[in-house]
Formats: structure tokens, C-alpha cells, sequence
């Protein structure tokens, strides 16, 4: 973990953190920000740093369980996983807000388990769901290394593990059903990723905020987003002033701040956590 912050992503975390009674709702993405890329999506963790950070945040969430400039906190876990998926691989502390595949589902981490918004297709994104899924598989068949990842309302292509051609022609095959059906793929990384039900990070992140003003009782509610890949860049697009944009890794972003990987976020975390709770 790094033990100095960048002077600048410092002094925003200063003044993200500022006692102005605005809620702080820290959003986070899971894969490549709270945990590595790894060939096999069931085995992705959390790195140990990531994980003690993120629990020691959740508890200042807790109502009742931190003090009181702490209870304005939320904390969220925002993916393109499916939310039992997410549940499962995140294991994420009661109070913790979830979104899974990319905004179409949503929940509430409560002692009892997770709450869930259920998910419902009209016939027609069924059917879509049906043939989407045929022409990923037929779009894998024969090439190795590539595999489909199905979703309750999309169907993934995974290249990870395919050589160079039959990743690019797999991607091809992905993207001409997508235009086929009149749906949009959204490529990450060694995934393309086609849904039948229009979402976004970014259209999730609005309304969590919503959501989280409710909770706390303000209509100020300050943003911290963490995110590693393309789709994440939707949810930096739709943060304010006053919001902090935290791109992982690599690549082009939206954000104003960046750091190298999930050690470096659990870093920025326990920073802000002792804003919150001086010890
Ligand atoms: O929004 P995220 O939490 O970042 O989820 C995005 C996708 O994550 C998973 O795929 C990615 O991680 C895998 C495991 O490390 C890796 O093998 C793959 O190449 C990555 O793209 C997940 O499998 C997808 O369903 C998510 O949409």
C-alpha cells in the first residue's frame, strides 16, 4: 500500500471530507479496483488490504454503530457483475449499498441478508436475452480460450484466455448480434458485455445519490467513484463539483485523480476514514 497519497488527491480527499453535514456516499467498483484481474471471474477476492479498508470503512456507515460525523457516510459497491454474483465474490458489510450489472439490479446489504429489487424483463427482452445468448455461443464455438458469462438480462463474452484472432473474431461475431438486435455492447476488459435492458453506471450513480440523500436526511450529497475500466468511465461523467474521480490503473479517464491498483485504493480509503474518525 502506499503510504504517501498524492499531494493533490490528498488535499481532495481534505475537502471531500469537510464537516459541512453534506452525506459522502463512496462508490466502488470491484473488479480491478477493490480486487485484481484474474483468468477466472469465480476465484476474483479482494485484496486483504482492500478488504480490511473496506470493512473499516462500512462500520463508520452503521447506524448507530460510529459517531456521529461519521453517520453521514454510505458506502456502495457499483458493478457489471449480476448482484448474487457480486454478493458472493464481494461478501460485502451490512449497510453497504449494491449495483449490479451495471445498474439493472439493485440492493441493500441488512443483517437478514440482501435485499434485492427484482429484476423483470418484458417478453420482448426475453426473447432478445434468448437469441443473444445463441449468438454469443455460436460466436465462441470452436475458439478457444473464449467463453459467454450469462447474466439475468445480458450475456457476456469473455476473451481473456483466447489467442489474439480468435479473441478479434469472437468480438466481431459479439458485436454484429448486438447491432443484429439493436442492443448496445459495452466493451471492457477481454469482455464484451451486451444487455438487454438499457443501463449505466452512470444512470445508477444518479440515482443512488438520490438514494443516499434520502437515507441521511440532505440533499447534498458529495460522491468519491473508484473505477478501473471503460464502463466506469459512465459514472465519473455524471459526478459534480465537489465529487472525487478516482481512476485505477491505466488508460484514458474522465477523473481528476488516479492510483496504480486495489492496495492503493484501500490507501486512499483508510485516509479517508481517519478524516472522519481522527484517531
Ligand atoms: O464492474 P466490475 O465490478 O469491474 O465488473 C466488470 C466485469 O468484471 C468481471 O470481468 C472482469 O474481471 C474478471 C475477473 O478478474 C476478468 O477475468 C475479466 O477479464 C474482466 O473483464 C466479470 O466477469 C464481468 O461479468 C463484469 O461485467
Amino acid at each position: 500500500m502506499s503510504e504517501q497519497l498524492d499531494p493533490a488527491l490528498d488535499g481532495a480527499l481534505h475537502e471531500f471530507t469537510a464537516d459541512d453535514g453534506a452525506a459522502l456516499l463512496v462508490a466502488l467498483d470491484f473488479d480491478g479496483t477493490l480486487a485484481p484481474l484474474v483468468d477466472d471471474p469465480t476465484a476474483s477476492r479482494m485484496t486483504p488490504a482492500a478488504r480490511t479498508a473496506v470493512d473499516e470503512l462500512a462500520a463508520l456507515t452503521v447506524p448507530g454503530g460510529g459517531d456521529a460525523p461519521a453517520s453521514r457516510v454510505r458506502l456502495a459497491l457499483v458493478s457489471g457483475r449480476d448482484l448474487d454474483d457480486l454478493a458472493t465474490r464481494a461478501a460485502p458489510p451490512v449497510g453497504s449499498y449494491l449495483v449490479g450489472s451495471h445498474g439493472a439490479e439493485t440492493g441493500h446489504v441488512t443483517a437478514d441478508g440482501v435485499e434485492t429489487v427484482p429484476l423483470e424483463l418484458s417478453d420482448s427482452q426475453r426473447e432478445d436475452l434468448e437469441a443473444l445468448r445463441s449468438a454469443l455461443e455460436a460466436a465462441v464455438a470452436g475458439r478457444e480460450g473464449a467463453w459467454v458469462q450469462h447474466k439475468p438480462s445480458a450475456a457476456v463474452l469473455h476473451t481473456r484466455l483466447a489467442g489474439p484472432e480468435d479473441s478479434a473474431a469472437a468480438v466481431e461475431a459479439a458485436d454484429a448480434a448486438a447491432d443484429r438486435l439493436g442492443l448496445e455492447p459495452m466493451h471492457g476488459k477481454d469482455v464484451v458485455e451486451i444487455a438487454v435492458l438499457p443501463t449505466s453506471k452512470g444512470e445508477a450513480l444518479r440515482r443512488l445519490r438520490t438514494v443516499v440523500g434520502r437515507d441521511v436526511g440532505t440533499e447534498r450529497v458529495r460522491v468519491l467513484y473508484a473505477g478501473d475500466d471503460t464502463t466506469d468511465e459512465k459514472a465519473f461523467a455524471v459526478l459534480t463539483s465537489g465529487d472525487l474521480a478516482l481512476k485505477v490503473g491505466h488508460g484514458e479517464t474522465l477523473a481528476a485523480h488516479r492510483v496504480a491498483g486495489a492496495d492503493d485504493v484501500a490507501g486512499v480509503l483508510d485516509r479517508l476514514r481517519a478524516a472522519l474518525r481522527p484517531s
